[in-house]
């Protein structure tokens, strides 16, 4: 049967780019989507802006909601120090498996706790199986409609404290009106918008930038 498109973003991966380099990862899974075949990675130009947001942070502990193929995981985990790592939820088994190995051939899995589940069904757990206290950073990737709820339950759980940074990702495309209006809403968050594009595409699309502020 025919190949799926992750199964040909990890080829590309495996034929195009270095084992060890993460930038070679990056490079090649943009230029396959570009010229190949689109796909729902955040991609070069908005990447750019999750890069600086991440440096700005030097967060010790990274929450992923939607890892897909792994490419922002690879984004986010290449900016982290020794001792950092970044914990990805993904309920897809296919993308899980496609992910690991796009993870294993940048180099850091060292940094990289891929997570096969429901973020609903995980969220509450992140205390007492991963020693988390709290979150420095979220980058929400999933599905839109998910954004608002666990955002929620990561409130009520306790892993979002005073200075947790969420960055949210198409908030214009495909859209998350509930989750904008919560967080712009909200007296507890400081939110910014970073207008760019539709990952490989002219589309508007853009990242929202939420620093919460403590209650
Ligand atoms: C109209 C329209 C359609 C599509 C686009 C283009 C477009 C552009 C984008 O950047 C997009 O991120 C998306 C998008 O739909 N992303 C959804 C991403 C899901 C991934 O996360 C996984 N997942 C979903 N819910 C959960 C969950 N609870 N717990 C754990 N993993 C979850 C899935 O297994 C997938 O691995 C779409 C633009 C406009
Ligand atoms: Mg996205």
């Amino acid at each position: 049967t025919r190949t799926s498109r992750p199964q040909r973003i990890l080829k590309a991966v495996q034929t195009k780019a270095t084992v060890g380099d993460p930038q070679s990862v990056i490079t090649a899974i943009d230029h396959f989507c570009r010229h190949r075949e689109w796909a729902m990675n955040v991609g070069d130009e908005k990447g750019s802006i999750l890069d600086s947001v991440v440096n700005e942070v030097s967060p010790v502990t990274v929450l992923e909601l939607g890892t897909y193929c792994g490419y922002s995981t690879v984004r986010i985990a290449r900016l982290l120090p020794p001792g950092a790592c970044v914990i990805t939820l993904e309920f897809n088994p296919d993308y899980a498996a496609i992910a690991r190995q796009v993870i294993k051939w940048s180099g850091l899995e060292d940094k990289v706790q891929l997570v096969e589940g429901a973020s609903g069904d995980w969220i509450p757990w992140m205390k007492e199986h991963f020693g988390v206290q709290a979150f420095d950073l979220v980058f929400l990737d999933h599905w839109k409609e998910r954004y608002l709820p666990d955002t929620k339950l990561l409130e009520e759980c306790g892993l979002i404290q005073k200075g947790t940074v969420l960055l949210a990702d198409n908030v214009i495309c495909p859209g998350t009106p509930d989750y904008l209006e919560y967080v712009r809403n909200s007296p507890h968050y400081n939110s910014q918008y970073y207008r760019s594009h539709l990952e490989y595409t002219k589309a508007e699309d853009g990242l929202e930038k939420s620093v919460f502020l403590g209650y």
